[in-house]
């Protein structure tokens, strides 16, 4: 999987910042971006299978810890990390994280 996010990054490369809907690139440049995209997609799911993981469930529960720890009032617009967000209160946006295993 790595290998195949190393060939998607590759196409990138001297690319710079890149509009939305990719404009000017060539068919079969995009065409290319599409079939890294799908070899990426395909070992995420086969390696969440084999380690028992729901896709689904892991992707929903790890939305509504991003909007714990990048609450929009604070984040949007910004590409900080959360533990370089301080809100007026002076608290981080990381201290009410519930964490899975309960010992945070
Ligand atoms: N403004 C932002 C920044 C990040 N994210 C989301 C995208 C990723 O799902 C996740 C990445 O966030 P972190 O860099 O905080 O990475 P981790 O969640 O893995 O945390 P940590 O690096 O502390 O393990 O948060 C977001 O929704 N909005």
């Amino acid at each position: 999987m790595v290998g195949e996010v190393g060939e998607l990054s590759e196409i990138f490369q001297w690319k710079g910042e890149v509009p939305r809907g990719l404009p000017g690139w060539k068919e079969e440049e995009k065409q290319h971006l599409q079939e890294e995209l799908y070899d990426v997609l395909l070992y995420l799911v086969r390696f969440s299978d084999v380690c028992g993981v729901d896709l689904g469930k892991a992707a929903l529960r790890k939305v509504e810890l991003n909007a714990i720890k990048y609450p929009v009032k604070l984040c949007k617009g910004s590409s900080r990390k959360y533990t370089e967000i301080i809100d007026n209160d002076g608290a981080d946006a990381d201290s009410s994280i519930p964490a899975e295993n309960g010992d945070r």
